[in-house]
C-alpha cells in the first residue's frame, strides 16, 4: 500500500489499461425505461427456461414499461438521475486541480488513473457499464483504438455476484470471443476484493468517523445493508455473492474491534423486487424489529455498492430512514459510500498492479488467488468456475400485479399484443397454425 513502489519493468510497447465494470444507472427521466429494458433484457437478470428464451425480449419491454413508472419517481426524488457515471468516471482518472473545487462530486475511475501515476504505473483507466452509458462495448471500442496490450478487468462490486460481476463478466466473454483482435489481448480480472486490508480499513474508517454524530457513540448499532439477491442465486447457482458478504462484514467488524470499537452489529439485505425470495432478515423487516427490541440509535452502512446511488440516497435515506424513526429510533445515521476515498483508491490501485503478473497467466498456480471464493484469473477461467450449469432461475420479478389498477387496461391490451406474438413465433417455428391455414403465411 505506499505510494514508492519501484516501477513495474513492463517492455517498452506494452500499453496497460484497466477497465471497470458498474451496472450504469438512467441519466435522466427519459432514460428510466430503456434502463430498465437493457437491465431485464439480462439472462442473468431473468434467466427463463431454455424453451422460452426468444421471450427475454419482449417480457423485458413489459416488466420495464411497468416498473419504470415506480423506479421514475425514485429517481425523480434524486435529482432526476443516477450519480453512477460521473462517481465512477471520477473514480478513474483524478485530477486533483478540481478535487479542489468539487471534492465530493469527483470520480474513481479519474482518481485510480492517477494513483496509478503516483505508483508509476501509466495506464488507462476506462470505464465500461452493463445496462448504461458509457456501455461496456463503448469502452472496449476506445480499448481497441488505443491499442492496449494488456487489461486488467476490475468490476466495482467489492463482492461477486452472478447478477452483477458475473453479468457484467458473460458480456466482455462475449465480445472478447468475437474480435480478433481481443482474443490476442491478455488480460486478468480481479473478479472481488472485498478482503483486501485497503478496502477493509476504509469502511472501518468511514463507520468510525460516524460514531462522533451520536449522543452515545457506544450504544449505536452498527447496521450493514447490502443489496439482495433471490435466494435461489446462492442456493441453486452457487452464486458467492452471500458467503463473500458475510465474510466482508466479519472482517470489518474484526478492523472496528481491533481499534477498540465494542458496538453491536447485524446485516440484513434491501432492494428486493417482485414475489420470489430474496436474502434474509430484509433491511425493512430488520429496521422494525430493532425498533421494537429498543434500539435506539441506528447507523446504516451501504455494503455493496462503492457509490452513492439511488439505493443510499433514497431508499435507505428516506424510505429506511422514515421506518426507523417510525419504528421507534431516535437517532438516525448514514456511512457515506467510499466514491473517491483515498485509502480506497490507493487500494484499488495496489490490487491493480498485483494482479499485472497474473496477466495472460493462468492465476491457479498462485495460492493466494485459489484460496480466494471466487478466484483471479481470465474472463473464461472465472466463468468456469460457478453457475457453470446456468441452471434455470425463478424471474425475481413480478410480471403480473393482480387485481383492478388504474393501468389494467393498458396492461390487457400489452398482454394481448405479447401473446400474438407468442403465437406468431410458434407458428413460425412450427410451420403450423391458423396463418399457415388461412394462407397468410405460406406452408
Ligand atoms: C451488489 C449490488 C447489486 C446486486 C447484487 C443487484 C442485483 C439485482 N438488482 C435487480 C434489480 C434492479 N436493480 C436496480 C438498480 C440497481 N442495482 C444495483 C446493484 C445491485 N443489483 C445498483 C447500484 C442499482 C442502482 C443504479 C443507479 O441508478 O443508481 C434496479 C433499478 C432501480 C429500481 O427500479 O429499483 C432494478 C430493477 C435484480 C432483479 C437483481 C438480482 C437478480
Ligand atoms: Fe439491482
Amino acid at each position: 500500500m505506499s505510494e514508492t513502489r519501484q516501477p513495474l519493468a513492463l517492455p517498452q510497447d506494452e500499453k496497460v489499461g484497466v477497465l471497470l465494470l458498474n451496472l450504469g444507472g438512467p441519466d435522466s427521466l427519459e432514460d428510466v425505461q430503456p434502463f430498465l429494458f437493457n437491465l431485464f433484457s439480462d439472462p442473468d437478470i431473468i434467466r427463463l427456461p431454455r424453451l422460452f428464451r426468444f421471450l427475454q425480449k419482449p417480457l423485458a419491454e413489459f416488466i420495464s414499461a411497468a416498473r419504470a413508472p415506480k423506479s421514475a419517481e425514485g429517481y425523480a426524488s434524486i435529482g432526476g438521475g443516477s450519480p453512477l457515471r460521473r462517481i465512477t468516471e471520477e473514480q478513474a482518472r483524478l485530477d486533483p486541480r478540481i478535487l479542489l473545487v468539487t471534492v465530493f462530486s469527483f470520480s474513481q475511475a479519474r482518481a485510480l488513473q492517477k494513483s496509478l501515476e503516483t505508483k508509476h504505473l501509466p495506464a488507462t483507466v476506462y470505464v465500461g457499464m452493463r445496462y448504461w452509458h458509457p456501455f461496456t462495448e463503448e469502452a472496449i471500442e476506445q480499448i481497441k483504438k488505443d491499442r492496449i496490450t494488456r487489461l486488467v478487468v476490475l468490476p466495482l462490486y467489492p463482492q461477486f455476484s452472478i447478477s452483477t460481476s458475473g453479468s457484467s463478466l458473460r458480456l466482455l466473454e462475449s465480445i472478447f470471443r468475437s474480435d480478433e483482435y481481443l482474443v490476442n489481448m491478455q488480460h486478468t480480472v480481479i473478479p472481488s476484493w472485498y478482503q483486501r486490508e485497503g478496502y477493509v480499513k476504509a469502511m472501518a474508517s468511514l463507520i468510525e468517523k460516524e460514531f462522533s454524530k451520536f449522543p452515545n457513540p457506544e450504544d449505536v448499532h452498527i447496521f450493514f445493508s447490502a443489496h439482495g439477491v433471490p435466494v435461489a442465486y446462492v442456493e441453486e447457482a452457487g452464486d458467492p455473492y452471500k458467503a463473500e458478504m458475510e465474510e466482508c462484514v466479519d472482517l470489518i467488524m474484526s478492523e472496528l474491534r481491533s481499534r477498540g470499537v465494542k458496538n453491536v452489529h447485524s446485516l440484513a439485505y434491501q432492494s428486493r423486487v417482485g414475489p420470489v425470495e430474496w436474502l434474509k432478515p430484509y433491511t425493512d423487516v430488520k429496521i422494525k424489529e430493532l425498533g421494537q427490541n429498543g434500539i435506539k440509535s441506528l447507523l446504516a452502512v451501504p455494503i455493496s455498492f462503492v457509490s452513492e446511488h439511488i439505493e443510499t440516497l433514497e431508499e435507505i435515506d428516506m424510505e429506511y430512514k422514515e421506518l426507523a424513526l417510525e419504528s421507534g429510533i431516535v437517532h438516525w445515521g448514514r456511512v457515506p459510500a467510499l466514491n473517491c476515498d483515498s485509502t480506497f483508491i490507493t487500494d484499488l490501485a495496489d490490487a491493480v498492479i498485483e494482479a499485472l503478473p497474473y496477466v495472460g497467466a493462468m492465476a491457479v498456480s498462485n495460492l493466494e488467488a485459489r484460496q480466494a471464493l471466487v478466484p483471479l484469473g481470465s474472463v473464461g477461467e472465472l466463468l468456469a468456475t460457478y453457475d457453470t450449469q446456468r441452471r434455470e432461475l425463478p424471474a425475481p420479478v413480478a410480471v403480473w400485479e393482480w387485481g383492478w389498477t388504474k393501468s389494467a387496461e393498458t396492461w390487457n391490451g400489452r398482454v394481448a399484443m405479447l401473446a400474438v406474438l407468442v403465437l406468431l413465433v410458434l407458428e413460425i417455428a412450427s410451420g403450423k397454425g391458423l396463418l399457415h391455414q388461412w394462407g397468410i403465411l405460406p406452408s
